[in-house]
């Protein structure tokens, strides 16, 4: 499959950023501090496959509405590939595309055996019942069951899916194979072989690289004013994760926008307003109005945008106020932003290093359903933070080693196990 050749309207993301184009500079950066051969760089920067299907959904209301739904799978040479499905209105093949290759790089980063996918619908969840999107999960799976499976190709949450959609995905698989197959996915419920501690997980993970960050530079956690952009299932989860650590989270918005409060944020009872209030932050006690474009300008210690791609651009770089950017979300910062950022002396934690929370217990979900053990949430939580931390470590290591910035350092890591395997596995033309 080559990107190049696809429609250009397929270029154009909602902010006119191709993330692809942006995950392919991120890789040739490391390429070229890795003094890598052409041809791996060639190997490296194209999917192995991408998959684009058709979804006809019989709606509610007996009308048929025809969806389009990617996966793409950018590289097993590590092994299976891995990466959430997302259901989100700017869902296209170049951003399903750039999401599965920095899969590729998380999982090399952090040691487990994966390589990177990801997927996706375009289609805004909230406008769906339930059954519909029951509907738009199992046909989509059905289209993709030769290309997924436990050895295959894994699929996992992401935006606007969840536990839900996951088990929904492992129950239309194991009807077409003819027996349970609870290893096709991860971050599926308890009942059906999912893990604990996976829903917190990537929140978890931001937590811990928040709090190792800040000790790097003599910081503590403690007191520290932090800002998150996104309430879903990373965003809250670090947010009442790091108030449980001792931070003061100043404030946080969902799409709609956020709300701000200068003696910080009470999470738990916000999380519980949240839910009752119809998913809707306005008017929570104490906080004030902000929009997302003031949130991330807000004067804080930890910015962590936690929502979707290309939030922290060329354009509004200047007005981030933060001491340390933390990438819960995926390329939430562009590469222009980023250059700009880190010049000005701001450190900027990647999201394959910040976000691996997520992926490393839906390895240990796999790893213990490959062993048929169910591990308590303390060891699942202990396995990934040492996991975690040794990754963090090897970054900074890396970045003074090199003298080169976290990203490129975390890239180097796992863009160079990438192409160590794939030269020993002899696929070097
Ligand atoms: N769920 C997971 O385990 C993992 C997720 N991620 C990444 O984390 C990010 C968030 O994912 P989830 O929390 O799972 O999704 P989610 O669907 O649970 O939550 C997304 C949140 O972002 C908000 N949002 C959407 N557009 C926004 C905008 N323009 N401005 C501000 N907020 C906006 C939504 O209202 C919602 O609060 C994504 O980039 C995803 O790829 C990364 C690793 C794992
Ligand atoms: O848990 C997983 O397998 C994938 C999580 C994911 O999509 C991500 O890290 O971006």
């Amino acid at each position: 499959m080559v990107l190049s050749s696809l429609p250009s309207l397929e270029t154009a993301s909602p902010a006119h950023i191709c993330p692809f184009d942006q995950a392919c500079s991120y890789l040739e950066a490391a390429a070229k501090e890795l003094h890598l051969n052409q041809g791996v760089i060639e190997i490296l920067s194209h999917p192995r496959k991408a998959i684009t299907v058709s979804i006809p959904v019989k709606l509610d209301n007996g009308e048929v509405q025809v969806l389009v739904g990617h996966r793409v799978q950018h590289s097993d040479i590590l092994g299976p590939y891995k990466g959430g499905t997302r259901y989100h209105p700017s869902v296209t093949l170049r951003e399903v595309s750039a999401l599965a290759m920095l899969m590729t790089w998380k999982c090399a980063l952090l040691g487990i055996p994966y390589g990177g996918g990801k997927g996706g619908i375009a289609i805004d969840p909230t406008h769906y019942s339930v059954g519909e999107l029951e509907r738009i999960t199992r046909r989509y799976t059905s289209e993709l069951i030769k290309d997924i499976g436990p050895e295959v190709d894994i699929p996992a949450p992401d935006v606007g899916t969840s536990a839900r959609e996951m088990a929904w995905m492992m129950d239309t698989y194991s009807m077409n194979v003819g027996h349970a197959v609870p290893g096709v996915v991860t971050g599926k419920p308890l009942s059906i072989g999912g893990s604990r501690g996976r829903e917190m997980a990537t929140g978890r993970g931001v937590m811990i690289i928040v709090r190792e960050a800040l000790a790097t530079q003599g910081k503590s956690v403690k007191g520290a004013q932090v800002v998150i952009q996104g309430f879903g299932n990373v965003g809250g989860a670090a947010a009442l994760l790091l108030q449980e650590a001792g931070a003061k989270i100043l404030a946080v918005s969902d799409a709609h926008g956020g709300i701000f409060s200068p003696a910080g944020l009470d999470i738990p009872a916000l999380k519980a307003y949240y839910a009752q209030n119809r998913r809707s932050l306005a008017g929570f006690p104490g906080s004030l109005p902000v929009t997302n474009a003031q949130l991330l300008a807000l004067p804080c210690d930890v910015l962590i945008p936690a929502a979707l791609e290309n939030q922290i651009t060329e354009e509004n770089c200047d007005r981030v106020q933060a001491e340390m950017v933390v990438e819960a979300a995926n390329g939430p910062v562009t590469l222009a932003a980023d250059l700009a950022l880190e010049a000005r002396g701001v450190t900027i934690l990647p999201d394959i290093l910040a976000n691996a929370g997520g992926v490393v217990v839906s390895y240990l979900e796999w790893v213990q359903g490959l062993s048929y053990l169910f591990w308590d949430e303390e060891r699942v939580n202990r396995e990934m933070e040492q996991l975690m931390v040794n990754a963090y470590q090897k970054v900074v290591q890396q970045s003074k080693q090199r003298q080169i910035t976290l990203r490129l350092a975390a890239y180097t890591i796992g863009v160079g196990r990438v192409a160590q395997a794939l030269t020993d596995r002899g696929l070097y033309p």
